[in-house]
């Protein structure tokens, strides 16, 4: 907490402006925030406020960390989100520089992305023991999870716990200072309300079991019985404890097997939907072509290449757990990135900066899983959007005037 003391006959820096009712000294105090005053004849601003309120307006809005929490079971493409929406901020985000080389954390210029496995209150023995899965609460340290988010949204720096996933151990903590963006993904960043309250947004991936198994086949097919054991083993707790986070996401990505292929369980082509809800606070859903409307799309003909079984997207208003949602969905796959561009034209809202701003984010990381299909696009929209909301929160802060009453 840093005091500010003001003086009416003085002007604060470029920053900032005060507006105060009287000529006597007036003391103020702030939350991470400190004003330096600078002597000058001028006076700055004009009366404003009651007699006993004392106005600063100050254009300094970054000093409060904004936290992001993704919501996924294991497995269901974090690490590649992650990836993408770190790239939207542009930078690398790599582990922390000289730290533990098992550390679950990325850090970039603006993002810290921590892994909420890392508040695992049980290791892999301990687990083993007393008879849970990591996704059990009972195996999971809230309170720890709650105080240290709550510190680094403040901006205050924390020692966090790390779960190391080689050797199934609680390993010593490594030093988290607060970032502009803080991510919390994992397990359970939705589940206990306290953490839940911290989020200035939410995104939950909501893999179906089908396209679950089919990613797990992919990336160890060797084992692939035992992974296909290991999520029906996981599946109790999963429904418990997981999957009733998505009530609360403010985005949830639905990954699904297509429906463009009769009886398809392949889970190589898929139907991705976007559900976003409405009056969320510095967030507003994208829409094809008419806000509100409900419309069928085939994009495919003179601009698009569709190979079998082609693309269709749908728009339109939905209730998900009694609340009003615009869902946008892609079912099929593009053949030509390049010709993503065409979509991305008859899409609103979409928070770019440039025209094909989406286009290229996905040529770019066109070697990433999902990046032919809907998953690889709403978690590029979705990662311009968080972009957008983290601008929209920082603009807000600067403008917001800090209202103190005189000591
Ligand atoms: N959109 C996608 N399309 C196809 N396969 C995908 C997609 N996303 C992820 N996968 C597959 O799932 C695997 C896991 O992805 P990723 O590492 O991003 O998930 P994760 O949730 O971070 O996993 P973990 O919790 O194990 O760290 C990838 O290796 C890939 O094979
Ligand atoms: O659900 C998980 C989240 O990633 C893991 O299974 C959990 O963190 C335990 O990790 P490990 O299997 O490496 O002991």
């Amino acid at each position: 907490m840093a005091i500010c003391t003001v003086y009416t006959t003085q002007s604060l820096n470029s920053t900032c402006s005060i507006y105060t009712p009287t000529t006597t000294k007036t003391q103020l105090s702030f939350h991470q925030k400190q004003l330096v005053l600078f002597s000058s004849s001028k006076r700055s601003g004009s009366r404003r406020g009651g007699s006993n309120t004392c106005v600063i307006t100050c254009a300094a809005g970054d000093s409060q960390t904004i936290v992001i929490g993704l919501a996924a079971d294991s497995g269901c493409g974090k690490s590649t989100f992650m990836r993408r929406l770190t790239s939207v901020f542009g930078g690398a985000a790599e582990p922390p520089k000289g730290g533990n080389p098992d550390s679950n954390t990325l850090i970039s210029d603006t993002t810290t992305v921590i892994c909420l496995d890392d508040y695992h209150s049980l290791d892999r023995t301990g687990r083993k023991e007393k008879g849970v899965t990591a996704l059990d609460p009972r195996a999971n340290n809230f309170d720890l999870m709650y105080e240290q988010v709550k510190a680094i949204k403040d901006g205050v720096a924390v020692e966090k716990p790390i779960y190391n996933h080689v050797t199934g151990l609680l390993d010593p903590p490594e030093l988290i200072k607060p970032p502009k963006i803080l991510v919390i993904e994992g397990l359970h960043p939705m589940f206990d309300q306290r953490v839940r309250d911290l989020l200035d947004f939410s995104i939950y991936l909501d893999i179906s079991n089908e396209v679950k198994f089919a990613w797990k086949i992919q990336s160890v097919d060797t084992v692939w019985r035992a992974s296909k054991a290991s999520i029906e083993a996981r599946k109790p707790d999963f429904d418990a404890y997981i999957d009733p986070q998505k009530q609360y996401a403010d985005a949830v990505i639905e990954v699904l097997p297509t429906q463009l292929i009769p009886g398809d369980n392949e889970g190589k082509v898929l139907r991705v939907k976007l559900i976003m809800k409405e009056g969320v606070k510095y967030f507003s859903p994208v829409y094809l072509f008419d806000e509100g409307s409900t419309i069928s799309w085939i994009p495919c003909g003179r601009k698009l290449t569709c190979s079998y079984p082609g693309i269709k997207f749908f728009y339109g208003p939905e209730s998900y757990f009694g609340h009003e949602v615009s869902v946008l969905e892609m079912d099929g796959q593009f053949d030509r990135l390049d010709e993503l561009i065409y979509v991305e034209s008859h899409l609103s809202n979409i928070s770019t900066k440039f025209y094909g701003e989406v286009t290229q984010q996905m040529l770019k990381h066109a070697d990433f899983p999902g990046s032919n299909n809907g998953t690889g696009l709403f978690q590029t929209i979705v990662g311009l959007k968080i972009r957008d909301l983290f601008e929209q929160i920082i603009a807000s802060k600067a403008a917001a005037p800090v209202e103190a009453t005189k000591a």
